[in-house]
């Protein structure tokens, strides 16, 4: 329907305004023409709509006249029409026209909105469209009122523009055409506003989403030389690439520099791929950035083509994944870790089923990976740890994080092995345990290697045996857990004269001694008690329950006898002997370190005894062995500090009373202790291997002695010098002694050389021949100390000795003694008829030398006669006794 008809359809003939009808003057068309190029020029300047549309109504009010234009726009949420411009309506009554809801009867400019055509309501009083607005006419003076609706670019209504008149008015054609092409023109503003608003808000937008991604937007295109450029690139460019997105859409080449060298060809590559590849390209590649530090870039693109299948653009995205491939870097290393590592690692989940273990656990269980996947580490159960123990180390793990130490577990073929483990646990970002990681070795080698050390630390490597630490730590452990009347005993062995062996035979023959001894005793020790080599020569023998001294005593003599029988080195019967010392739990000592230290004291006691034989601990021992201590090193320097004195003791002839001989008897002229007598200082000379220093030292002041006195005129006495073992048994002694007789020109039977009797039955196999040898020389032999140790009659045959010295503690009893007595008598009988002559020692009292001479005993010795006395005391005496001297 035209404007025309509509107006037709509105008139009325009463109270009409007077319009004109006539066609537009000439005046009127340049006056719309004005109107439309005035509009169309504020449109082009992108002027504010409101503006715009302000301006508009105001000049359609102006060539109209008597009017009010206005302009309202559907709003799209509620469908209602509302005023967007209407510069002469009061801004009070835009309530009363606003939230029109377009229908048949919505006055003007709803019914123009809802039937999409012109409405021209010449009376709005009578006019039924608007009979529902009563409300505006009691406030607003309205009689006329022409609408148009507006289009958009869809040409959907969206509004409306009216001329209102506050009288009935009708419309002339000029009035229409100019509505029809305000409306026009309106609906341009409006819909190109509508764009721009929305163009506006789409580049927001996408500003907003190209920023807020995490990387470059950038799109490609290429020219005609099909040399590639930038097209847009996003701001991000810069913190990527180290160049701005300005100097990047200016120069292709800024960017492409930033690329790293080693990817250019294949960026190259990338940007020349063909429509094959599919719609969505991938690559990863470096760049620089501005402080020349490499950034991983993921590259995602979408290729345009043309027609033609040429490359056209390219839209790409580039991701920083630089720590992505950090951490994927840190991964694969700790995936090579975990697959090479020797240790072997297990990851359980928190269920505590095992997800994943290395080739190392494999190994280390002797199962296969698929066979360990989804199974409960209790499958190494060994059986050696109680459940309670296991569910301690969980509760450890959950309270600390983590767990290590020492496991039993069983491998695959059942072998039990131990293994260092250390579990710790795995949490999430949200605090729950994931997943426990484990990581193990075994430790088998270093436990037999420790068990090793620790057997060689604490046994002797030559006999296996336990050695003194370990001895004293069974030892204090059967003391701390014995029963109430158990009672420990420790028996300390030492060899007698071991160094002798080592030094004469060698120290394999020493080493081969050790060992025939070390299984001799075992032998002999009941089961159950404890061998071992505490030092060189020295043996230890714990008896776990000695139930009194006896069964000590029984043990002891057991151990000499076993040590009795000759020991074969090499060939040779070798015999050895030991001393042994005994002390019981608790008299002798409440700890082992006590024990010991007793039993090495009874030791030397034993020692003192004679060897080969053994000795309960004496507490008042302790105090020699002290003193031993302390004299030892000042011994050693004796010798050359001239400390060292011979003294001469006299011995008669029984019967005639003359002199016989002189015995040489050394002295120690301490510097503090003074004269100290050789009980005190030969034992401890003889344990450090000075005897046959010390011993030559004095048989050549005797020799020295004897000349001297044969110079001085004395008729020729004997020179009795003690021999000891050391000695006899040292190397080139014969020719020692052979030497000094040539030296001092003494005849060879002037010199009596006395030696124990339990020196030469203990080493009469090597001592024999050099006692021949001495004989031969012509040097007289004399046995010390007879009657105290074997006695042994048969010997007496077999060596070459001439006299027999009765001891001292056989003489000090007679006569009240009638045991020492009858022994006495027998030594002198018996010698007698082996030709042996006889000196009794210690003759101190009358009737000892009645006694003795009764007994026709040869020579007497003793301080009845003299005390041993320095050689000029001794010259002194000889000038007193000359007469002794002279009848000799
Ligand atoms: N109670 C008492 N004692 C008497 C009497 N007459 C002598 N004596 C002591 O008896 C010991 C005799 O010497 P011996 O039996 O060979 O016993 C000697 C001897 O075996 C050894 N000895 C001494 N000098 C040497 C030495 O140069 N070499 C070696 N190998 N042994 C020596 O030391 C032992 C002790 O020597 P001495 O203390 O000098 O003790 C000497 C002497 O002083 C007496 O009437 N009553």
């Amino acid at each position: 329907m035209d404007a025309l008809s509509n107006l037709k359809r509105g008139l009325s003939a009463d109270k009409l305004q007077a319009s004109s009808d006539a066609q537009p003057t000439v005046q009127d068309l340049n006056r719309l023409l004005l109107l439309q190029r005035n509009l169309l020029e504020k449109i082009t300047l992108n002027l504010p709509l409101k503006e715009l549309l302000d301006s508009l109504c105001l000049e359609i009010e102006g060539i109209v006249g008597e009017c009010c234009a206005s302009i309202m726009l559907l709003d799209k949420k509620n469908g209602d029409l509302n005023l967007l411009s209407a510069p002469s309506i009061p801004k009070k009554n835009f309530l009363l026209l606003n939230h029109l809801t377009p229908g048949p009867k919505a006055r003007s400019c709803g019914t123009a909105v809802y039937s999409d055509q012109p409405v021209f309501v010449i009376n709005t009083h009578t006019d039924s469209r608007w009979e529902n607005a009563q409300h505006i006419h009691e406030l607003m003076e309205t009689g006329a009122c022409w609408s148009y609706p507006l289009h958009d670019a869809a040409n959907n209504a969206m509004g409306s523009i009216a001329i209102t008149s506050a009288l009935p008015r009708n419309p002339s054609t000029f009035h229409a055409r100019i509505l029809e092409s305000a409306a026009y023109m309106a609906g341009i503003a409006i819909t190109r506003h509508f764009s721009r608003v929305a163009l506006k808000d789409s580049e927001q937008r996408f500003a907003h989403i190209v920023s807020s991604i995490p990387g470059v937007v950038l799109q490609t295109e290429f020219d005609a030389m099909n040399k590639p450029y930038f097209s847009y690139v996003s701001d991000s460019v810069q913190s990527l690439c180290g160049v701005t997105s300005v100097e990047a859409l200016t120069s292709f080449k800024r960017v492409w520099e930033r690329l790293h060298p080693d990817d250019r060809d294949m960026v190259n590559g990338f940007l020349s791929r063909k429509p094959e590849y599919g719609s969505l390209w991938t690559t990863e590649c470096r760049f620089f950035d501005a402080q020349g530090h490499i950034k991983w870039i993921h590259l995602a693109s979408t290729p345009e083509w043309d027609k033609h299948n040429k490359l056209k653009r390219i839209n790409s995205i580039m991701l920083d994944i630089s720590s992505e491939k950090a951490a994927y870097a840190q991964l694969e290393l700790a995936g090579i870790a975990f697959a090479s590592t020797n240790e072997g690692i297990m990851v359980a989940d928190a269920n505590n089923h095992i997800v994943d273990v290395n080739r190392a656990y494999c190994e280390m269980t002797g199962y296969t990976r698929d066979e360990l996947i989804g199974q409960s580490p209790s499958l190494f159960n060994s059986g050696r740890h109680e459940l309670k123990f296991i569910k301690n180390i969980y509760a450890i793990i959950l309270e600390q994080g983590f767990w290590q130490g020492e496991l039993w577990n069983r491998r695959n073929d059942g072998a039990i092995y131990p293994q260092w483990l250390n579990i710790s646990a795995v949490y999430n970002t949200q605090g729950n345990l994931t997943h426990y990681v484990n990581v193990a070795a075994d430790v088998s080698n270093i436990k037999e290697s420790e068990a090793k050390l620790r057997h060689m630390s604490q046994h002797d490597a030559l006999t296996d045996l336990p050695n003194r630490q370990l001895f004293k730590i069974l030892l204090d452990h059967v003391i701390e857990h014995k029963q109430n009347d158990q009672r420990p005993a420790v028996l300390m062995i030492d060899l007698d004269r071991f160094k002798h062996v080592n030094e004469t035979m060698g120290h394999q023959a020493g080493d081969k001694l050790l060992i025939q001894v070390a299984k001799r005793l075992r032998n002999v020790i009941p089961d159950n008690n404890l061998l071992a080599r505490v030092g060189g020569d020295e043996f230890a023998i714990m008896i776990k329950d000695c139930q009194n001294q006896g069964e000590a005593e029984r043990i002891a003599m057991r151990l000499v006898n076993a040590l009795e029988a000759a020991v074969d080195l090499d060939g040779h019967d070798f015999f050895t002997t030991a001393s042994i010392g005994i002390t019981l739990y608790p008299e002798n000592g409440f700890d082992s370190e006590t024990l010991i230290k007793n039993a090495d004291t009874a030791v030397h006691q034993a020692k003192d005894d004679g060897r080969n034989n053994y000795a309960f601990y004496q507490p008042e021992q302790t105090q020699i062995i002290e003193q031993w201590v302390r004299l030892e090193p000042e011994l050693r320097r004796a010798l050359a500090l001239d400390q060292f004195r011979v003294f001469y003791q006299p011995q008669i002839d029984a019967m005639t009373g003359q002199i016989s001989g002189v015995e040489a008897l050394v002295r120690w002229e301490h510097p503090e202790n003074g004269l100290m007598s050789p009980g005190l200082f030969l034992p401890i000379i003889e344990e450090i291997g000075l005897m046959t220093q010390v011993g030559n030292w004095v048989l050549e002041q005797a020799c020295a002695q004897a000349s001297q006195w044969k110079d001085a005129g004395y008729p020729p006495f004997r020179i009795a010098v003690n021999l000891a073992g050391q000695q006899i048994l040292s190397h080139g002694f014969v020719s020692v002694v052979k030497e000094l007789l040539e030296k001092y020109e003494i005849e060879p039977d002037q010199l009596e050389l006395e030696i124990l009797e339990n020196i030469v039955m203990k080493h009469a196999d090597a001592a024999k021949p050099v006692l021949n040898e001495l004989r031969t020389l012509g040097v007289r032999l004399a046995l010390d100390d007879f009657g105290t140790g074997y006695s042994s009659l048969c010997y007496l045959k077999m060596l070459p000795v001439q006299k027999v010295k009765i001891d001292q503690s056989l003489v000090r009893d007679i006569p009240n003694d009638p045991d020492d007595e009858a022994i006495a008598r027998a030594i002198i009988a018996l010698s007698h008829s082996l030709n042996l002559s006889v000196c009794a020692e210690g003759v101190e009292t009358e009737e000892q030398k009645a006694f003795l001479r009764g007994e026709n005993c040869d020579q007497l010795q003793g301080y009845l006669i003299s005390r041993p006395i320095p050689a000029a005391a001794l010259s002194q005496w000889l000038d007193e006794h000359y007469d002794l001297i002279g009848k000799h």
